[in-house]
């Protein structure tokens, strides 16, 4: 399976309303997914929300009884409690049976860049406690080559702030610490970390290799590359007939921008 043709590639924007309707339509295909009493994954970011919502409207009409979220944010801990879906921390569970969350760019190879929200390093600590992580995208998120378009996300500890930047300029990248947009300064993470964005402006060539790299420096919380482990990737797509149609992935080498 691949991508439908006639899909825009990833670098074309979409209209938002259509991205939306992609958005909303992979939401509504993923909860099909989750069964009564299981332990759930949430993960951040505006299409997480639309499953989360989702999922609710599942739970609150009696369809799926005693499914748990585990909350990868405060985002997503404050929409799941909106939605009526009740949350166990990680300390209190011991199985995670599937985790649903967005990204930012995915490839080929089911390799992701996340951390638009600032969230990865929650969401990979429990997508890769579950027994299946579940990725959920619309086609402008399908990529040949990570990194061409969006940076790197990498949580740093404050106070090694500025070592961190030295060595991410070593590895090749161009550090830029997040700011905030309605603070003076740099955001701070729900861990209470700083963000900072790495450019590759030739993209990224081995993104297991890197994602290693990055984590070894000192001072590095996490970093948005998520290498090896997903295994199921829904794509929304608008095929020619400007249809919404949602794609599952299922194995390396099946999807295409
Ligand atoms: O930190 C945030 C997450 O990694 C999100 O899952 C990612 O940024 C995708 O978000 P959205 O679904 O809003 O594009």
């Amino acid at each position: 399976m691949t991508v439908a043709s006639g899909a825009p590639s990833s670098s074309q924007a979409l209209d938002p309303e259509v991205q939306e309707d992609l958005k909303r339509a992979v939401a509504k295909k993923a909860v099909e997914m989750v069964q009564s009493g299981q332990i759930v994954g949430l993960g951040t970011g505006s299409t997480s929300a639309l499953f989360i919502e989702e999922l609710g409207q599942l739970i609150s009409k009696g369809k799926l009884k005693d499914v748990y979220g585990v909350a990868t944010s405060y985002q997503a801990k404050v929409l799941s409690r909106q939605a009526g879906i009740k949350t166990l921390s990680l300390n209190e569970v011991n199985r995670i049976d599937v985790a649903f969350d967005g990204a930012d760019e995915v490839d080929s190879q089911m390799n992701l860049i996340k951390g638009g929200g600032a969230a990865h390093t929650m969401e990979k600590v429990v997508d890769k406690l579950a027994k299946k992580a579940v990725i959920l995208v619309d086609q402008t998120k399908v990529v040949s080559q990570l990194g061409l378009v969006f940076p790197v996300a990498v949580e740093v500890l404050q106070p090694a702030i500025t070592p961190v930047l030295r060595s991410l300029l070593a590895l090749g990248g161009e550090p830029e610490i997040r700011s905030a947009l309605r603070k003076d300064g740099p955001i701070v993470t729900d861990l209470g970390n700083f963000i900072v964005d790495v450019r590759f402006p030739n993209g990224i060539k081995d993104a297991a290799a890197l994602e290693k790299e990055i984590n070894n420096i000192p001072g590095v919380v996490e970093n948005g590359l998520f290498t090896g482990f997903v295994q199921s990737v829904l794509v929304g797509v608008r095929d020619g007939n400007e249809n919404v149609v949602v794609q599952l992935a299922e194995a390396i080498e099946k999807i295409k921008p």
